[in-house]
């Protein structure tokens, strides 16, 4: 990853997210912003190495629920055959992502399982959304999605400075 200097009002929130020491004594280096449209959504995925070991994410305008699954055991020949569980079978827990709020994923969270965004234009909030006492829906409630925008903001270790790629600026 080449390094760039992020635009003043994303360094802002990527200071005070990390005057939280969610990253060590590191601050955030990259901001990934996306966009949902109502019924959008993301595959389940891992984040990867790249970012390990802390993800956080702001959401804007909408909420979300960001669900978490038991990954594919590449070396369990059932899972293979992906005959031993359905999606529905592994996924864990959901994480209701209220507008403006703050999601730090870290530790087996991060590491252990795989998270994503079903496309879907509501969510009726069950009995595995996880984290309801913390936000001020309620189990049960339908909520409609609008459009979200989220700032998934990292700390990337390996980042090349773009002097030595493209020669020294004057
Ligand atoms: O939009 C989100 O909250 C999740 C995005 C995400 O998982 C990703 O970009 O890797
Ligand atoms: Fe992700």
């Amino acid at each position: 990853m080449v390094q760039e200097k992020l635009p003043s009002w994303l360094q802002t929130y990527a200071d005070q997210i990390s005057s939280l020491g969610v990253f060590g004594d590191h601050c955030a280096n990259h901001v990934l912003v996306n966009e949902y449209n109502a019924g959008e959504g993301i595959m389940p995925h891992e984040d990867g190495p790249m970012y390990y070991p802390t993800v956080t994410t702001i959401s804007l305008g909408s909420h979300t629920l960001l669900d978490f699954y038991v990954p594919i055991n590449k070396d369990c020949p059932e899972d293979q055959n992906q005959v031993s569980s359905t999606e529905e079978q592994r996924h864990i827990l959901s994480l209701l992502l209220e507008p403006r709020s703050l999601l730090v994923v870290r530790e087996e969270l991060y590491t252990s399982y795989l998270h994503g965004i079903c496309p879907k234009t509501s969510d009726t909030l069950g009995p595995k959304a996880a984290n309801l006492e913390k936000c001020t829906a309620h189990s049960g409630e339908t909520l409609q999605r609008g459009t979200r925008v989220s700032l998934t903001i990292r700390f990337v270790p390996k980042v090349l400075k773009t002097s030595i790629l493209f020669g020294r600026g004057r």
